[in-house]
């Protein structure tokens, strides 16, 4: 076949409804976007399995052939130890056009665009990225900004706090008043002037509603978070998907905008636009399987050349997408692939319109700075969404005033010896079991800061930092309400150093246990897992912790158990706490022949087989306990349940 002749794709944006030539735009901030030869290959997973299958066909061939002396039908599938997702990539996109990505879903849109946005991280990943016809390494990342197809954003933030969070983070080094006036500014950018101050909204964790914005209008905040560092470069996944068409076509209008008033150079991927949607853009590019077939401002007089006539009154991009789908599923697939690739190379590919910019490799955040931002935020969103908080407290005022009333006036008493020991072991019973009223928290907490971490807005540790201080705050005062009320009514050892050592240990009960559970649900991701798993785990604790079943009466192939469990250190300590030399007056009278079962608190300990255990060394213990589930919970986060793209 014949070369077809496609006009210069940089020469002739000649748009319908709007008349914008991308070159003519004075704004000197877009640059030139050029993608080389991307090839993208992923690590077949189902390789093994395949290769079975086919192997097992083949002996079954041979087999047949021996037996029948026919050749059973047979089809050698192509079996490869890597998948290739995109195949030789290459376009340009110029200082401020609008792009749209078009191709068949499954074609490869998202993954060409997160490569041209540098967010992925997982594949191997060949071909090169220029700006303005240079490869500025590091600095690339200073032109990009990406927006999610989804809206993963902060329900208890208004919408000048989320963008100024991204303002925060992402533009250290500006003054708080030009940083400021760049939100406001990027505010009125999306339109969302007169929502300034308006929550987001959404159901929080737990499943409480906020009232908040529109989808749209989230979808605003969302370009918005990718607008304020000034980008020059703005990739959008599907920026219309699930909004009905009139909100569509607004967003749309709103990044045409971008592209004049800034020169922003915006790529969107986008899967089926009504025909006002398709209009705006300057330039359209389709993938087909993993490979680029055309990019260019007049793809329905391309397709019309390659045979493909657009009827009349038919939606061009309805009509693209079903002539891409042709074309995937046809036998001209390879010609026209190879068609487009002569034209890319002796046409297009040495195209440089743009002047060289030298820039500078982004500088870094401290991480001190961003632990200050990210817990103002999570404190800011406890304070506004105190319902999990409120639970909380509640039930450990409610489950304090009910231990000290079944156990109200404990005296240090034979008699009183075994309810004493049930307060203690309740406590921390109770203690242990209540941050399972936190998992859907975690998760949700979980999925905003796999959104955010993907656009490496900040780094997971100072994340977890700022969220382990605002869950250690409210840890400690459920821990302390819970255990002092019981101490109070229940009149357990009062003296101050007794006292504030057993708040200690309960305090660290209850955090090793929020921990455990965080772990679960970062290891796990799901909130039925999280609860299987932690329910399995308590009960293991509470069966072995030496309350129920005494050390020393534990079943010899399980007893160690009780050497691995934290609820036995806390049970320890706390014994030592309370019966450590306590003098107890025995409950027979006085010219009773049975002898007193406990003259003193050693003896209790002794009948519970922990008084050669040390009360500091118990509690040491507890506290490494924390320490690794803090650890294993940070490790989790870091390392597990990314985002799969
Ligand atoms: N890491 C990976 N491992 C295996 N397959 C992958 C991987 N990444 C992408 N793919 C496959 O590559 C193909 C292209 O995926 P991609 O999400 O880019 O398509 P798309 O054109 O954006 O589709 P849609 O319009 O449906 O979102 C799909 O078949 C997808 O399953």
């Amino acid at each position: 076949m014949e070369l077809i002749n496609i006009p210069n794709s940089t020469n002739n944006i000649n748009i319908s409804n709007n008349n914008f030539n991308s070159n003519n735009n004075n704004n000197t901030k877009g640059v030139q976007l050029t993608f080389k030869n991307i090839t993208y290959k992923v690590e077949n997973r189902k390789y093994k399995k395949q290769l079975k299958k086919q192997t097992e066909a083949r002996k079954k061939k041979n087999d047949d052939y021996e037996s029948n002396n026919k050749p059973a039908s047979f089809t050698d599938i192509k079996v490869e130890k890597e998948l290739t997702i995109l195949n030789n990539v290459s376009g340009v996109i110029e200082k401020g056009e609008l792009c749209a990505l078009m191709g068949p879903s499954g074609s490869g849109k998202s993954t060409l665009l997160d490569i041209l946005a540098e967010r992925k991280s997982t594949g191997k990943i060949t071909g090169k990225l220029l700006i303005n016809g240079k490869e500025v390494g590091d600095a690339y990342k200073k032109f990009c900004s990406y927006v999610t197809q989804e809206d993963v954003l902060l329900q208890t933030a208004t919408v000048f706090e989320t963008i100024k969070f991204y303002a925060d983070l992402k533009l250290p080094e500006m003054a708080e008043e030009e940083k400021i006036k760049r939100v406001e500014q990027v505010i009125e950018d999306v339109g969302l002037t007169k929502r300034r101050d308006s929550k987001v909204g959404g159901i929080l964790p737990g499943g409480i509603i906020m009232k908040g914005l529109s989808g749209g209008e989230k979808r605003r905040v969302s370009i918005g978070c990718g607008l304020v560092t000034n980008p020059s470069l703005i990739f959008l996944d599907e920026p219309t998907s699930g909004l009905d068409s009139v909100t569509a076509l607004s967003i749309m209008k709103t990044l045409l905008d971008l592209t004049k008033t800034k020169g922003c150079t915006i790529i969107a991927s986008i899967h089926q636009p009504r025909g006002e949607i398709f209009e705006l853009f300057n330039k359209v590019m389709v993938v087909i399987k993993g490979k680029m077939i055309y990019s260019g401002n007049n793809i329905l007089q391309y397709f019309e050349q390659l045979g493909y006539t657009c009827p009349n009154n038919m939606n061009p991009a309805d009509f693209c997408l079903d002539a891409a789908v042709e074309i995937g599923d046809g036998d001209r697939y390879d010609e026209i692939c190879t068609q487009w690739q002569k034209i890319w190379e002796n046409e297009i590919v040495n195209e440089i319109t743009q002047p060289f910019i030298a820039v500078e490799k982004p500088k870094a955040t401290p991480w001190s700075y961003q632990y200050y931002i990210l817990l103002k935020r999570s404190w800011k969103d406890f304070l506004r969404n105190q319902g999990n908080f409120i639970a909380r407290v509640g039930t450990a005022i409610v489950t304090g005033l009910l231990f000290g009333a079944c156990f109200a006036g404990l005296k240090e008493t034979e008699a009183d010896v075994q309810k004493i020991i049930g307060v203690i072991f309740f406590l921390i019973t109770g203690l242990n079991l209540t941050p399972f009223a936190v998992i859907s928290l975690f998760l949700s907490q979980r999925t905003l800061f796999n959104a955010e971490r993907a656009s490496k807005v900040y780094h997971s540790f100072p994340y977890y930092l700022a969220m382990v201080t605002v869950e250690t705050f409210v840890v400690l005062l459920v821990a302390l309400i819970n255990a002092t009320i019981c101490y109070l009514i229940a009149h357990l050892r009062w003296d101050a150093s007794y006292f504030f050592y057993a708040m200690m240990i309960y305090f660290f009960v209850h955090l090793l246990s929020d921990f455990l559970i965080c772990t679960l649900a970062n290891l796990t991701g799901t909130s039925d897992m999280t609860f299987a798993y932690g329910s399995g785990f308590c009960v293991i604790f509470m069966l072995f912790a030496g309350f129920y079943v005494p050390v020393q009466e534990l079943p010899v192939s399980f007893g160690w158990l009780h050497y691995i469990n934290p609820l036995f250190y806390s049970f320890v300590s706390l014994m030592q706490v309370q019966f450590k030399d306590l003098p107890i007056k025995c409950s027979q009278p006085a010219n009773s022949t049975i002898p007193c079962q406990f003259n003193n608190g050693n003896q209790v300990l002794s009948y519970y087989g922990i008084d050669e255990w040390s009360r500091d060394e118990s509690f040491g213990i507890v506290i490494l306990w924390a320490a690794f589930f803090f650890t294993t919970s940070y490790l989790a986060l870091h390392y597990l349940n990314r985002e799969k793209r």
